[in-house]
């Protein structure tokens, strides 16, 4: 079957990749694509890079543009979404690359984000483990049949799979989290390139929202606690801009639970992991690369234990616009839909 698809947003960066890998999926085809400034262009001036589609011409974001494909993906500054999805009528499917659907609790969004809160659509980390229903029970199941998501955001997914299992199995206290990030600048979208020109960015670490104010942190919280957190989880997340185009590298450590062994904190890792076609638990001893995961669907992940200070240390590694926004959406509207979940997304990263 072929699906028609819109990418509202598709002059940015996360339209851009959205529509990269969607140009290589047997089962969508690329209808219409939007942009805002840039209305009314060739997609080509915005997007160079995207040879196959070089016919395509930007039109307005607007409802009747959007309505009657049967999947919109909308890759919009936060707060430009929310009220454009209102007014879908026509669309079996719409994923939202922004935040304006992912948190729960209006008070969180109140404070991180401000204006109207929006209802929370279905998460897209199909890897997530979630507590209380059944032993190792996914995200992935309350992704089948759904007609709205929210991608996730590319630093609190990160995070959220980092620590999920061994928050899951117990191994891990949920408190005092401790998590620092390297981030590539395409995670602040083109809109933001002009703070982010060579001069402030080449040979140097920017770090920002430090001291507990990033956006993704009451997401995080909402992912560990949707794991089975035995108390309400508590964590410094503190990101760091390095130059790199794009990639994450979080680094996150937690208390070992009380009476937790090595072996058990590294199973719950395995356990969770084992099966899943995009998430993987590398070999001990072994950390990942943001270059390992460049372009790929994929987070990879290292965990060690240090016993000295009686912390679990977890490495992880994705492709912000990849794996923590646009290959996210993709493999959660596969799953939404019926597809073979892998379908159209790359799993190998292209390192060095
Ligand atoms: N970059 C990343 O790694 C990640 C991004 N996201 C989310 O994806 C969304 C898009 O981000 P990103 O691509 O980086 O941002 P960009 O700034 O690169 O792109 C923004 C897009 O939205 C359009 N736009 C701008 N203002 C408006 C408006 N008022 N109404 C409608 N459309 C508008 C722009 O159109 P035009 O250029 O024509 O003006 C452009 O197509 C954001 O919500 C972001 O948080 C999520 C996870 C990671
Ligand atoms: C470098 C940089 O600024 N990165 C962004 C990541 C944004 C993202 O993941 O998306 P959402 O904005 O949709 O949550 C940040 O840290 O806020």
């Amino acid at each position: 079957m072929t699906y028609s698809v819109a990418v509202a947003g598709a002059s940015g960066y996360a339209g851009g990749e959205l529509l990269r890998l969607l140009a290589g999926h047997p089962e969508f085809e690329i209808r219409t694509v939007t942009g805002h400034s840039s209305a009314g262009r060739p997609l080509i001036e915005s997007q160079p890079h995207l040879r196959s589609l070089a016919e395509l011409t930007l039109q307005p974001t607007e409802p009747e543009v959007l309505d009657g494909h049967d999947i919109v993906f909308f890759a919009l500054p936060h707060g430009a979404s929310g009220a454009l999805t209102a007014q879908l009528r026509d669309v079996r499917l719409a994923v939202d690359c922004g935040a304006d659907h992912r948190l729960e609790s209006a008070t969180d969004w109140a404070a991180f984000y401000g204006g109207e809160h929006h209802e929370p659509w279905a998460y897209g980390v199909p890897e997530l483990p979630v507590a209380g229903e059944g032993s190792l029970a996914k995200q992935r199941d309350r992704l089948v049949g759904a007609a709205r998501i929210a991608a996730p955001g590319c630093n609190a997914s990160t995070v959220s799979l980092s620590l999920a299992p061994g928050i899951a199995a117990g191994v891990i206290e949920p408190r005092d989290i401790v998590s620092v990030l390297a981030v590539g600048p395409s995670g602040a979208g083109k809109a933001a390139k002009t703070h982010l020109l060579g001069a402030e960015l080449m040979g140097t670490a920017n770090p920002y929202a430090v001291g507990g104010t990033h956006r993704h942190i009451p997401e995080i919280r909402q992912a560990l606690r949707a794991a089975g957190a035995s108390e309400e989880p508590s964590l410094s997340f503190t990101p760091v801009l390095v130059p790199m185009s794009r990639g994450i590298l979080a680094t996150s450590t937690a208390r070992l639970a009380a009476g937790a062994s090595a072996g058990e904190v590294r199973a719950a890792w395995e356990a969770a992991y084992s099966d899943e076609p995009f998430v993987h638990l590398l070999p001990e001893g072994v950390f990942p690369r943001t270059a390992d995961a460049l372009g790929a669907n994929t987070c990879l992940m290292g965990l060690a234990i240090d016993e000295a200070a009686g912390r679990v240390v977890v490495v992880a590694a994705l492709d912000n616009l990849a794996k923590g926004t646009a290959g996210a959406a993709i493999q959660s509207a596969n799953i939404a839909l019926g597809i073979p979940e892998t379908t159209g997304l790359p799993m190998n990263g292209v390192a060095p």
